[in-house]
């Protein structure tokens, strides 16, 4: 025994299990996947047919063929001629706009989503939920008065207290500032973190599924292109080719190891390796998600000497595939941590470049939550 998981096992692991296909006019949508994230992000780009699935998964269409499973639920499966209502489905929306009502206050509106729970089943904890989402000092303001963000945290506080098996997040960011999502940012984090309502996650934004994801399914005109824990997905910069090599990388999960004051500089312990990066508003031993853009880091085949950069870190190289433009993935292994490089073919040529060839990663820049970074910001160490 290798102690895999035999198939049953992983079965019963998945939280969302789908596998549909479906005609809207012109357009074919044609999805297989199943996630056992905690929050699973359908990315791609406009009319690729999120929403169409979004809306197939809650119930507002009826697919053509497949199924639909949440957790051990069938919500749909036309080979037996399931077809569970929307309204029985147990499932929270939140749209981009919050849709509150106006004329409510905070709690009036927070217990509005009570209404959708079989009484019996009422097991969401007001004051938990308002305390996790930190809505607190809002529950005696009328909801017209709120800010984007409030409101945002308002609309999940009360899609949470209709007791939901799932929450479909339908772009619930797009319509606010970068500020403004900062601020709803660490609460999903929290929700996804310590809440156990699985959730999907439409978005365009790479930045924004790179800090929120556990599983990400790409879409491109109806089809999966891509699906999977999202620290393998976003490591392809094929997969992501609206917005190209820039924005996809590897997600390493750090702590922070030490300040170094003098120097205005924190030093994070990843497998990898450390890394120091500018100063960072955390106590020692805080966890640190960091992502290393594909395009951010330079391969030497050698400890480089001179160079101004603080983060090297030695590696393997593990895998080397076609990436967006013609680019070329260099997938490596630092100590357990996999990080990506996209290089030029011509530089691949150059060094030589082959799996199991032992090499350098230059780490140009470090992205991470902007909160995280305190005052500071991410710098080219
Ligand atoms: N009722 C409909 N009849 C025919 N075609 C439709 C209908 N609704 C949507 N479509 C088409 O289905 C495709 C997928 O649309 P969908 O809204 O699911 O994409 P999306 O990925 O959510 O896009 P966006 O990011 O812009 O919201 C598009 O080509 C759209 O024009």
């Amino acid at each position: 025994m290798d102690g895999a998981p035999r198939q049953a096992e992983v079965s019963r692991l998945m939280i969302l299990d789908v596998d549909l296909h479906h005609q809207q006019g012109g357009f074919t949508l044609q999805t297989r996947f199943q996630s056992d994230g905690r929050l699973t992000a359908l990315f791609g780009p406009s009319g690729s047919g999120k929403t169409t699935l979004v809306n197939i998964i809650g119930g507002l269409i009826n697919p053509d063929e497949g199924h639909v499973r949440v957790k051990e639920r069938v919500l749909v499966d036309t080979r037996q001629g399931i077809l569970v209502p929307k309204h029985r489905r147990r499932i929270g929306y939140v749209f981009q706009e919050a849709r509150l009502f106006p004329h409510l206050t905070v709690k009036q509106n927070l217990l509005f989503g009570r209404w959708f729970s079989p009484r019996r089943e009422r097991s969401a904890d007001f004051a938990a939920i308002v305390d996790l989402l930190g809505i607190g000092h809002l529950l005696t303001r009328w909801s017209s008065g709120l800010s984007g963000g409030e409101r945002q945290r308002v609309a999940i506080g009360r899609a949470l207290l209709s007791d939901p098996h799932l929450l479909l997040l339908d772009e619930p960011l797009a319509s606010l500032d970068e500020e403004r999502k900062t601020e709803i940012y660490p609460y999903i984090e929290r929700l996804r973190d310590e809440g156990n309502v699985p959730m999907v996650l439409v978005s365009h934004s790479v930045p924004e599924i790179a800090r929120l994801a556990t599983s990400i399914v790409v879409l491109n005109n109806g089809q999966v292109t891509a699906s999977g824990p999202a620290s393998d997905i976003l490591r392809h910069t094929k997969f992501f080719p609206q917005s190209g090599p820039i924005e996809a990388g590897a997600l390493v999960e750090t702590r922070v190891l030490r300040h170094e004051e003098p120097y205005g500089l924190t030093v994070l312990q990843a497998a990898a390796g450390t890394l120091t990066v500018a100063r960072l508003d955390l106590p020692v031993d805080a966890p640190v998600r960091v992502r290393l853009r594909a395009r951010d880091i330079i391969l030497s085949l050698s400890p480089p000497e001179g160079l101004s950069a603080l983060n090297v870190l030695p590696g393997l190289i593990a895998a080397m595939e076609e990436g967006e433009r013609g680019s070329i993935d260099v997938t490596l292994d630092c100590g357990g941590d996999s990080i990506v490089a996209s290089l030029t073919r011509k530089s691949v040529e150059r060094l030589g470049l082959r799996p199991g060839l032992p090499v350098q990663a230059i780490i140009k820049s470090i992205a991470f939550d902007r909160e995280a970074l305190g005052s500071a910001r991410a710098g080219n160490m």
